[in-house]
Formats: structure tokens, C-alpha cells, sequence
């Protein structure tokens, strides 16, 4: 049997599985079988002639954004309607055949926006369906949106057997069954601790390792061809926002949430005696640090950081004295002072 006729056959099983306490061992193994055989399938292939083929295309901006969808969704209107490149639109699927990169320019920052072909085909008309389908496809690849990294300690050892703890109450997970799942991957020392009551599928996430968390904004196009009740319903979904790239409708808004999304936080340099430099911002990730501003500026100026003066919502006065480790905010200036 192939791996993917193996992972056909769990992925069955798991379905006509009921899910209760007496099936709960049974499950977890099946699962954790699933995650090794994608795992497998993922993996580089030797043969020359099966490699896996990327897109070449260099990260660029301060953030990147990619528009992962259905064929014809309108895609590539949208990337020809938000940026100043132009990606060939059409009525038929698969007019996009590779990744067609362009930029957003938004408070100051550089988005790349990346137009992909389409995934799935026939599948547009999925309806109700079609956003299960897509997250399905990306979390069959490793891909989790909108989830944070299990927190799971898990550390493998090199002998004493599998040490197990917790510290909240589980209710998905157990330590028999963390040491069948465990086993299933031929681990049979280590250190676990939860710190969350985590499921199965969380903790194989752990022990695999390699997976990708981030955050997805659900867009819903042509929005003039279905009705307002069906609009309404779409806006109401969890991170989700409704727009029509043919009559330009809601894109403002799409602009906003994405910013939300991508969480950046805009940061201004001055200079001692001089009015704050409005026109070139520093972007970084919220939460970025006064040693994260150092970095960006210059490679050594952390280690020649006396303090800094800070104007803006983090600080207590106008300005703050600080230190490397205070966290900015949007939109906050900064002056730093050198030994
Ligand atoms: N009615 C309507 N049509 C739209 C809208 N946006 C795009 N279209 C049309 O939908 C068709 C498909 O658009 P594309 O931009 O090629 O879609 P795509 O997702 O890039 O498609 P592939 O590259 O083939 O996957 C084109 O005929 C567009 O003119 C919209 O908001 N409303
Ligand atoms: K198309
Ligand atoms: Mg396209």
C-alpha cells in the first residue's frame, strides 16, 4: 500500500470511528499514525524527478500576505486592484499557474501580497463547505490558523522512561494515552508537561515539531452575486470579512483587519533636538522591544545603548527614560542615547 492509500484508509477509519471514552486510545493512535504518514509524505524526495517544486519568490516588505484560495475566487483582481502589479484575471480556473508577488503599501509599512493558482479544482462552488475544505487541505500540510503553539512542554531524553505531568486538569488527554502516542513515534524517554489541556492532535503537534502557526483572515469575494441575508451571514463568521473586488466594496475595511492580523507596530526615530522622522517608520511585530528598535537601526547599537526617550501610548510621561527591554506601542517615538 502507498502512503497515500495508507492515509486514506486511518482517515476513513477515523470517520467511521465514534468518538467516546472507550475509542479515545484508538483515536489518539490512529491520529498520531495519520500526522507520520503526512510527514512522510511531505518529506523531500529522493528521486530527482518527484521534487517538490516552490515558488522562487524573494521575501520583500515588512510583512507578507498570501491569498490562498479556490480557483476564480477573484485572486488576482484582487492583487491587480490592491497593489500596482497586475496579475491576469479570468473567467476560467487556473489562469494563475505560479506566484505573482506584489505590495501594499499601508501605514507607512510594505506588505507583499502573493497571488498563487488556486487549490482544489471544481472546488469553488464548495459553498458552505468550501472554508473546511481549505483549512483541511493547509492543516494536512503542517499549516494551523488562528491557533497558538500547544503549551506543551516536551523534551526527549535519552533514558529514564516518560516522565508525565500537568499542571491544569486534562480533559482530552491522559498519560496512558500520551505514552501510546508517544510510542507510536518510537519515544520512549521523555519529559512531558502540560501546561494547557491540550487534545491529541495538539501534542502529536508538539512531537512532530515543524508546524507553521498563523493567522488567516477568511475573505468572502463577489459578495454582488449573493444575496444580503447570505452577506450577512458570511460577515457574522469568526475572522471573517465580506468584500466584492468588481464593485470595490468593503476593501477599506479588508485593509484595516489585515493590518489587525499582521500585528505591526509603527515606530518613529528622533534625533536629540529635532522633530520626530514621521515619514520613515520602523515597522516591527507587536510587542517589539527597545532592543528590537536597536536591531533594526544598526547591527551594534544595542551593545553602545546608554537609554532611550520615549514618546507614546507605552510610557507612563512624555518622554520616558527606558531601558532595552521596554516594550513599544504603535506609533511611539523614539530617541536613543548612546554611552
Ligand atoms: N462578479 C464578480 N466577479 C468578480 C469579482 N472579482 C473577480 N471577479 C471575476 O472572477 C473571475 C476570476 O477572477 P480571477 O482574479 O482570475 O480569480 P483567481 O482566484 O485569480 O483565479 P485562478 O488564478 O484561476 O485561481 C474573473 O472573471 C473576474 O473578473 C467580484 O467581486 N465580483
Ligand atoms: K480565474
Ligand atoms: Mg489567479
Amino acid at each position: 500500500m502507498g502512503i497515500l492509500e495508507k492515509i486514506s484508509e486511518i482517515e476513513k477509519e477515523i470517520a467511521r470511528t465514534q468518538k467516546n471514552k472507550a475509542t479515545e486510545y484508538h483515536l489518539g493512535l490512529l491520529k498520531a499514525k495519520l500526522a507520520k504518514y503526512r510527514a512522510q509524505l511531505l518529506e523531500p524526495s529522493k528521486s530527482a524527478s518527484s521534487k517538490g517544486e516552490g515558488f522562487d519568490v524573494m521575501k520583500s516588505g515588512d510583512a507578507r500576505v498570501a491569498l490562498i484560495g479556490f480557483p476564480s475566487v477573484g485572486k488576482s483582481t484582487f492583487l491587480s486592484l490592491m497593489t500596482s502589479t497586475a496579475s491576469e484575471a479570468a473567467s476560467y480556473e487556473f489562469t494563475t499557474l505560479t506566484c505573482i508577488p506584489g505590495v501594499i503599501e499601508y501605514k507607512g509599512a510594505n506588505i507583499q501580497l502573493l497571488d498563487l493558482p488556486g487549490i482544489i479544482e471544481g472546488a469553488a462552488q464548495g459553498g458552505r463547505q468550501g472554508r473546511s475544505l481549505l483549512e483541511k487541505e493547509l492543516e494536512s500540510v503542517g499549516i494551523r490558523l488562528n491557533k497558538h503553539k500547544p503549551n506543551i512542554y516536551f523534551k526527549p531524553k535519552k533514558g529514564g522512561g516518560i516522565s508525565f505531568n500537568s499542571t491544569v486538569t486534562l480533559t482530552q488527554c491522559s498519560e496512558k494515552l500520551v505514552q501510546l502516542i508517544l510510542h507510536e513515534y518510537k519515544i520512549f524517554n521523555a519529559e512531558v508537561l502540560f501546561r494547557e489541556d491540550c487534545s491529541p492532535d495538539e501534542f502529536i503537534d508538539v512531537i512532530v515539531g515543524n508546524r507553521v502557526y498563523m493567522p488567516c483572515l477568511y475573505v468572502y469575494n463577489k459578495i454582488d452575486q449573493i444575496s444580503m441575508e447570505e452577506v450577512d451571514r458570511l460577515a457574522r463568521k469568526p475572522n471573517s470579512v465580506v468584500i466584492s473586488c468588481g464593485m470595490k466594496l468593503n476593501l477599506d475595511y479588508l485593509l484595516e483587519m489585515l493590518w489587525e492580523y499582521l500585528a505591526l507596530t509603527c515606530i518613529y526615530t528622533k534625533k536629540r533636538g529635532q522633530r520626530p522622522d514621521f515619514t520613515d517608520a520602523i515597522i516591527l511585530r507587536k510587542g517589539a522591544s527597545v532592543e528590537h528598535v536597536c536591531h533594526r537601526i544598526h547591527r551594534s547599537l544595542a551593545s553602545q545603548f546608554k537609554y532611550a526617550l520615549v514618546w507614546g501610548t507605552s510610557t507612563k510621561y512624555s518622554p520616558q527614560r527606558v531601558g532595552l527591554t521596554h516594550t513599544m506601542e504603535h506609533e511611539d517615538v523614539i530617541q536613543i542615547v548612546k554611552k
